[in-house]
């Protein structure tokens, strides 16, 4: 008997600098390699060869916002072509960490680039041949954590590049913007309370985990 291919699963992980989210992909990882599942575990700014140096340059150079936007999406054709297509296509389940929320929620929000030529560009580089939808994460864990938290966690943490260098009311219009797109699409974000210890946080993620993957 033939055994059939699991549909690929697109999963990102958002939320303002320092708020947890690199910590804790990895208890998910686990949790669908548990499963049986294939898993591929990747970021953004980054993920290809090109797309990695392009975060070099997004990360601690100065620009534009239209030539930082740009750049976020030149980096990320490059890496739906290479990685993110090829392993849905495999069946597999996609870990991200950030994907177009973090541009809407940085350049958008952060930056205060236009919206609008934003949602343009997800348009170019995000369709799928042969589809009306957009290729874009089916779940995003947002870890919520107001930017004094984040600060403090991050205060000799490592060395701060070019975001993390920014002031709070940076990050207070990052999380509204954040806070703005999860209020768009309800279904689609799975908000977590970041401000609670690690192990609590782990909780959270791995109750989601359950409650969409989990058995009926
Ligand atoms: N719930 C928590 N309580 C206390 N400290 C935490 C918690 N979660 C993460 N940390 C610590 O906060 C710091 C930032 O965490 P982490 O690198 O996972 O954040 P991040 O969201 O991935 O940040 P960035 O986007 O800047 O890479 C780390 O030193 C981590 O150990
Ligand atoms: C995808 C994406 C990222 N950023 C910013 C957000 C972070 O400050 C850095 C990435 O660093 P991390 O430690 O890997 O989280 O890049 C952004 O401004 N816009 C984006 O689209």
């Amino acid at each position: 008997m033939t055994q059939r291919t699991p549909s690929g699963l697109f999963i990102s992980f958002e939320g303002i600098d320092g708020a947890g989210k690199s910590t804790h992909i990895a208890a998910v990882a686990d949790w669908f390699r548990a499963r049986g599942r294939r898993v591929t575990l990747t970021r953004e700014p980054g993920g290809t060869p090109l797309a990695e140096k392009l975060r070099e340059l997004l990360l601690h150079d100065a620009m534009d916002p239209l030539s930082e936007a740009l750049l976020m999406f030149a980096a990320r054709r490059d890496h739906v072509l290479q990685v993110i297509q090829p392993a849905l296509a495999r069946g597999e389940v996609l870990l991200c960490d950030r994907f177009t929320d973090a541009t809407f929620a940085y350049q958008g929000y952060g930056r205060g680039f236009d919206l609008q030529v934003l949602g343009q560009l997800e348009q170019w580089v995000q369709q799928q041949p042969g589809q009306d939808r957009l290729l874009e994460p089916e779940r995003c864990f947002w870890f919520d954590l107001p930017p004094a938290i984040a600060a403090a966690r991050l205060v000799g943490a490592r060395q701060p590049d070019k975001f993390e260098a920014e002031a709070e009311p940076f990050f207070q219009r990052v999380a509204s913007g954040y806070a703005a797109r999860a209020a768009q699409s309800p279904q689609r974000f799975a908000r977590i309370d970041a401000s609670q210890s690690l192990e609590q946080v782990r909780e959270q993620v791995l109750r989601h985990c359950e409650q969409f993957w989990g058995p009926a």
